[in-house]
């Protein structure tokens, strides 16, 4: 991996990923013409923009047909003190049966929050009945060595069956431990930590993996795109500025505009890149908005960032 040099704020990369798309392939061909279907297994949250909220707003901006299966319905996103859950696991076999009596067609399945470990199984009958679909897996589960707070370890479990076949997984460094069986060791990993995470993902079946939040301390985040079928040589690091303030749902706006720039055609590294610009942009908007600590990132006025990626 090549040290990423950095400027003031745009993303840097450790190789030039615009221009070489021979080292960054598209794991989706686009016919500009053709819409993709993507089916977003998340939950909803009434209040607090994340999960549904950001996915079909964000993957319809660029391009993609997005067919909610919501794994549960929240009254705002779990980082409030007061939320009302509503499990759907019940609900989801019908709904299937429903879109399979209709002949629904997928291009992709993209999954995130999961409100039980039946759910898992949810996710596994659509691999089977969409064999064609790419497999985007965003293994929400927690954040800064700490779970949240509607998942126990049978689902984390559950989880881990996720990695293996996975087109894309997408985890942090907390979700990357805990799929792997090891230790949170924090957020400042060295190049040979975030190896040693890559390898162990890549070696339980995933094909390709982008690490998330890689936060060393000198103003940067680093996320890391790595391809089993590409070895060392294919992994890049991409760095972009860190902003000193945190908002809720940057890692579902973040999975989602990468999963809408992959079916958009663009090349893994690239699609990381993009995503990590959009959240950032976004971020910057949300910071102008009342209470921004709490309500979600407010993408809205970045959308048109990711209309233009088809074609
Ligand atoms: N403070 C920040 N400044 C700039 N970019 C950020 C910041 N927080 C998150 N991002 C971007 O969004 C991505 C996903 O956010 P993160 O919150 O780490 O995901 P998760 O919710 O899965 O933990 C990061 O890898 C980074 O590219
Ligand atoms: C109900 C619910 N859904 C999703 C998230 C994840 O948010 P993030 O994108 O910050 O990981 C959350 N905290 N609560």
């Amino acid at each position: 991996m090549t040290d990423a040099t950095t400027d003031a704020h745009a993303v840097t990369v450790s190789a030039d990923v615009a221009t070489a798309a021979a080292g960054d392939p598209a794991l989706y061909s686009r016919d500009p013409r053709y819409i993709p279907r993507v089916a977003a297994v998340h939950d909803m949250c009434g209040y607090g923009k994340c999960s549904l909220t950001a996915a079909i707003p964000i993957l319809s901006a660029a391009g993609c047909d997005v067919c909610p299966v919501p794994t549960a319905l929240f009254s705002a996103h779990t980082k409030y003190d007061v939320f009302t859950f509503h499990d759907t696991t019940g609900i989801l076999p019908g709904y299937l049966d429903a879109w399979k009596a209709e002949h629904v067609d997928l291009d992709g399945v993209y999954s995130g929050f999961l409100g039980s470990p039946e759910q898992v199984a949810i996710i596994r009958r659509l691999y089977r009945e969409y064999p064609r679909a790419l497999r985007f897996v965003d293994p929400v589960m927690g954040d800064g060595g700490e779970l949240y707070p509607t998942y126990t370890p049978e689902l984390c479990e559950a989880m881990r069956a996720l990695v293996d076949g996975a087109d894309v997984l997408m985890p942090n460094l907390t979700e990357a431990a805990i799929l792997a069986g090891r230790d949170y060791a924090g957020g400042d990993l060295d190049d040979r930590a975030v190896n040693g995470l890559l390898d162990a993902l890549l070696g339980m079946g995933a094909r390709h993996v982008v690490l998330k939040g890689v936060d060393r301390g000198d103003g940067l985040i680093r996320n890391y795109v790595a391809d089993a079928a590409g070895g060392a040589a294919g992994r890049r690091e991409l760095a972009h500025e860190k902003l000193s303030y945190m908002i809720q749902g940057t890692g579902d706006a973040f999975a989602s505009a990468l999963c809408g720039a992959v079916m958009a055609g663009r090349g893994l590294a690239e699609s990381a890149r993009i995503a990590g610009e959009f959240v950032r942009h976004a971020m910057g908007n949300t910071r102008n908005q009342p209470r921004f600590e709490e309500r979600g990132l407010s993408f809205e006025l970045n959308l048109g960032e990711l209309t233009g990626l088809v074609g």
